[in-house]
């Protein structure tokens, strides 16, 4: 909106309205908290056009706000950040974990590091004698898995033009009725695709086969989601935990077993996927896919899988998802009896 501002200043036929300007740049400076410029931006909103109704109603919100203490000054130039309620001041180890690998700021320490290797996979299956999956881990224990050049750009481009009309905004499901619900924790649009509807579908859930070992019978449609700059999906698991009894109930095919990430697109900035708990980022890449297990062979949770989608700073982020389900894997996974320790399960 500065950047707008700036620019209507230069522009000889304005081609919008300074009022309107204005009013967005408050309304996006006090959502940054800084609810002190914002209410300087109302007044001068106010100055220009006096009978603004909704200005005047945010100039009476901000000064109660104000008033109220809830938003405290830290510094005295615009970039002062906000102090807003109890909440925000509690410490909270895993959002701080989130924020600072979605900023690059935390990595795997070297020893970790060190153990990690790339490999050629070729799971006993044939085809794959010629054309070899080439894998990299990036996590032990949990393993986490890239696997490289597993979406050919025409797939990509297939998957993208069949979802683009089918695009809703995404949804999480509600742990305890099974519905699914709009929550501004998951910021994104997202499609289904069947299998019949193309054969890039099709060939794309017979590699997560291929790569994974696993039969993809049971999985979930193929997924595509879109982000656009500041979409992200925040930390959560994929599985339903035990006390969760409706979530997948009406696919009678048991838990998520496991998690088969493409990456359809580069992202300019942000947008990793990061594991809070581990302290592991993910960068995307066009057409890698990341691997990984939810549950132990028991079938408890894994507690260290929580991750989350960062917020995209610049460009388009697009992914999809194919969620693997336990029934179908008994012989290809056979399930444990002995269980993982209690701290490591949800
Ligand atoms: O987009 C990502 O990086 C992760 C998405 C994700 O975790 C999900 O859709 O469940
Ligand atoms: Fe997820």
């Amino acid at each position: 909106m500065r950047e707008a501002d700036e620019r209507l200043s230069r522009e000889q036929n304005k081609t919008v309205d300074k009022g309107e300007i204005l009013e967005y740049l408050a309304f996006s400076t006090y959502k940054e908290g800084n609810i002190n410029l914002a209410l300087d931006l109302t007044n001068k909103l106010l100055e220009m056009v006096p009978t603004h109704e909704r200005a005047k109603g945010n100039k009476v919100y901000y000064e109660e706000e104000i008033q109220k203490g809830s938003y405290k000054k830290k510094g005295d130039d615009e970039t002062d950040d906000i102090i807003t309620n109890e909440g925000h001041d509690t410490p909270n180890p895993d959002r701080e974990r989130y924020e600072a690998l979605c900023r690059g700021e935390l990595t795997l320490p070297d020893e970790l590091v060190s153990k990690l290797k790339c490999r050629y996979v070729t799971n006993n299956n044939p085809y794959l004698l010629i054309a070899p999956f080439k894998v990299e881990q990036a996590h032990i224990s949990p393993d986490l898995f890239i696997f490289h050049d597993v979406m050919s750009d025409a797939e990509i481009k297939t998957i993208k033009t069949l979802a683009t009309p089918k695009f809703r905004r995404a949804t999480v499901q509600n742990s305890v009725t099974g519905q699914l619900e709009i929550a501004q924790y998951r910021i994104s649009k997202s499609a289904w695709l069947e299998e019949d509807e193309h054969e890039h579908v099709a060939a794309v859930n017979k590699r997560v086969e291929d790569m994974t070992g696993l039969a993809v019978a049971t999985a979930e449609q193929l997924q595509v989601v879109n982000y656009g700059i500041g979409g992200h999906y925040e930390p959560h698991f994929d599985f339903s935990r035990k006390d969760e009894v409706n979530s997948f109930k009406s696919l009678g095919t048991g838990n998520r077993i496991a998690t088969v990430l493409f990456y359809m697109s580069d992202v300019e900035q942000g947008g990793a996927t990061v594991f809070p708990v581990i302290g592991t980022a993910l960068w995307p890449k066009k057409g890698t896919a990341a691997f990984w297990y939810n549950l132990f062979p028991s079938g408890d949770g894994d507690r260290l899988t929580r991750h989350a989608a960062c917020p995209v700073l610049a460009g388009s982020k697009w992914v999809s998802n194919k969620w693997i389900h336990e029934r179908g894997q008994e012989f290809l996974r056979p399930c444990t009896l002995e269980r993982p320790p209690d701290d490591l399960t949800i």
